[in-house]
């Protein structure tokens, strides 16, 4: 067994480690410290965006993730960031009226859009009105229409669109944007958008990006707390070997892109070999793993202590 690195976790700094194909993971002390490094991270690709292309097109998913990027609403973001340079997507929206409380786009409505100054007409959201077959052949319209204008970028290596950035959530059981474990939307490579009526998280009628289009993006974050997905988190990023379950979280590999995982403690707590322990310059981290690389190149990435 290798002592892989030693970590220090400082106040408002998350704890990065570079984890092979499985990108950066970034493992905060509590929720208050998620939703700042949050929300640091969103601005800085925000502004790197509008520098290199002028517009920052980025994907929002349901669930939690919404409430944790509640710091965007407040100083100094609200103010920092260019927000008429934003057009917003959904990685995936339940097909019901935008009003229902099960919506989405409600969600994101309520707890982030209508709080800073997005223009309208660059939110992307779901026809309401249409089957859930329709919406999503019609939301894969309009992202056409956007790529073809570049506000949505392209993959240099396939036909997808590039989104600056995709935020994903993860259920307890691996699912992302509405990809459930075994279900043939996760074969879907012809589609950008596909729809599925029989999701097993209520409500039955969702669309949602596919995989390709998700590991196009430039960049992907999976923001995922609580102890209840801590099996998840293990099975999604750690060496399990060969008898990997086929995981929608596993299956978030950004081709050209950076995956960057957004973790609490207790979402963490599974990953093989963690252990955090209190020390004189405040939470230390230890993580023991098979690696080839020697200890001391994995730690010249980290402040050890
Ligand atoms: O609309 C949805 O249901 C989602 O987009 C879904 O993929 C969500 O992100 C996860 O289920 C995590 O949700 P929580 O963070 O609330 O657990």
């Amino acid at each position: 067994m290798n002592l892989k690195l030693v970590g220090k976790i400082v106040k408002s700094m998350a704890l990065s480690e570079v984890n092979n194909d499985r990108g950066e993971l970034r493992i905060l002390e509590n929720l208050d410290e998620l939703r700042t490094d949050l929300a640091d991270y969103i601005a800085e690709l925000s502004e790197a965006a509008v520098k290199e292309r002028g517009v920052f097109a980025i994907a929002l998913s349901g669930g939690s993730l919404i409430d944790l990027m509640g710091k965007l609403c407040g100083a100094p973001y609200n103010k920092t960031i260019d927000w008429a340079k934003w057009y917003i997507f959904w990685a995936d929206e339940r097909v019901v009226a935008k009003n229902h409380s099960d919506s989405n786009y409600k969600l994101a409505k309520d707890g982030l859009l209508s709080k800073v100054p997005i223009v309208p007409s660059h939110v992307h959201s779901i026809n309401d009105s249409v089957s859930a077959e329709e919406a999503a052949d019609e939301y894969m319209f309009v992202i056409r229409q956007l790529v073809k204008t570049r506000m949505v970028s392209v993959s240099d290596i396939s036909d997808c669109p590039k989104f600056d950035l995709i935020l994903l959530g993860m259920g307890p059981d691996g699912h992302i944007a509405s990809l459930f474990p075994n279900h043939s939307a996760l074969d879907e490579t012809d589609e950008w958008v596909t729809f599925i009526i029989d999701s097993p998280k209520p409500p039955p009628e969702r669309i949602t990006f596919t995989l390709p289009v998700i590991n196009s993006a430039s960049n992907v974050a999976m923001v995922v707390t609580g102890e209840r997905k801590a099996e998840a988190v293990h099975l999604a990023i750690d060496n399990i070997g060969p008898d990997c379950p086929s995981l929608p979280a596993r299956l978030v590999q950004p081709t050209k892109g950076k995956l960057v995982w957004f973790l609490d403690k207790p979402a963490a707590s599974k990953l093989d070999g963690l252990q955090f322990s209190d020390g004189k310059f405040g939470i230390h981290f230890v993580r023991r793993e098979k690696t080839n690389k020697s200890w001391e190149s994995q730690c010249k990435r980290f402040s050890v202590v």
